[in-house]
């Protein structure tokens, strides 16, 4: 079972300018807790995400000796990419590919079919630099701008990045409209299809339905959870107000309830959600 922990989904969005130090603190304390990988940051224009303008002073301030958790940044352009790939401590670029070209146009000022060569760039810079690139489905079960969305639309776009040899894709529910029909139908489908590929679940939800979206993607095998402390987040280029993402303490009750075990340092959890709480203060 992995763990991604968002702290870059929290925080982009947040209404009061974090500062730098805040963010370190934060994801120093979250390094200590275990989890597999720290979505942590992101090298996208700070017109359009202003709260993450700082990413590269805080990767260079964080002590990584003590940690086990691997690290990975969101880029939105090749230039981004560029740019991340020349951090030693970072593991993985995670890029948004969505199956709704308003929102790829939203997120990225690109098509859908501009991203899909976006993706090939970055893919090959990931290799040449001993990176892997995390491709994260946006929109990928429906969207609220009434393009055009099917199961068969997401697994057509599927099909062109497993044959790019992406080897993480994660379906992101981006605005909290999946259920758990259509959730079980991808990753029944996909997970047996493309036995190279390790699919996620980035599920931004409310409190009353997550455990039914994660129940349907684990019953379908799917062991790649992202989430954030608290439940807090979610995409601010997708709606005005945020969705609000998988609350990380929901998905470790999840994981309790079945037996599942993690290897989480549950003090330095504690300690982390002390932290949040002052983080995510008005
Ligand atoms: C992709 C762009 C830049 C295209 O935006 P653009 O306007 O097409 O870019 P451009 O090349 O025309 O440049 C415009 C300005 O941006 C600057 N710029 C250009 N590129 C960069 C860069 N890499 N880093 C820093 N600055 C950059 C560039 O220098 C210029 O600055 P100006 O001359 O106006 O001062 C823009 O649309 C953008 O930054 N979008 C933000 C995307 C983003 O961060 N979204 C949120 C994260 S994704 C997410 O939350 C979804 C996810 C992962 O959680 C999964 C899910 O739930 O779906």
């Amino acid at each position: 079972m992995k763990l991604i922990e968002c702290p870059r989904d929290a925080m982009q969005g947040w209404h009061r300018m974090i500062s730098t130090e805040e963010k370190v603190n934060y994801l120093q304390a979250l390094l200590k807790v275990g989890f597999d990988t720290l979505d942590f940051g992101s090298f996208v224009s700070p017109k359009a995400i202003p709260q993450m303008a700082d990413t590269r002073e805080v990767l260079s301030r964080l002590d990584l000796s003590a940690s086990r958790s691997k690290l990975l940044a969101i880029v939105a352009n090749v230039r981004g990419a560029e740019e991340a790939v020349v951090h030693e401590e970072i593991n993985y670029l995670g890029f948004p590919f969505s199956v709704s070209e308003t929102f790829q146009l939203r997120n990225t000022n690109k098509t859908i079919a501009e991203s899909l060569e976006q993706v090939q760039t970055m893919q090959e810079l990931c290799i040449k630099n001993g990176k892997e690139l995390v491709v994260y489905i946006s929109m990928g079960f429906g969207n609220p701008y009434e393009d055009p969305y099917s199961p068969e639309i997401v697994l057509r776009w599927v099909d062109e990045l497993a044959r790019m040899e992406i080897t993480t894709i994660s379906l992101a529910d981006t605005v909290g409209v999946a259920n758990p029909e259509v959730i079980t139908s991808l990753f029944r489908h996909l997970i047996p299809a493309y036995p190279r590929v390790e699919f996620g679940a980035h599920f931004h939800s409310a409190p009353h339905n997550w455990e039914e979206k994660v129940q349907a993607a684990w019953e379908q095998g799917c062991r790649r959870f992202d989430s954030a402390i608290k439940g807090i987040g979610g995409c601010p280029m997708a709606k005005d107000e945020l969705v609000g993402n998988l609350a990380t303490e929901n998905m470790i009750w999840f994981c309790q309830q079945r037996q599942v075990p993690l290897t989480l340092d549950m003090t330095a959890l504690q300690a982390a959600q002390q932290l949040a709480d002052v983080v995510f203060k008005d």
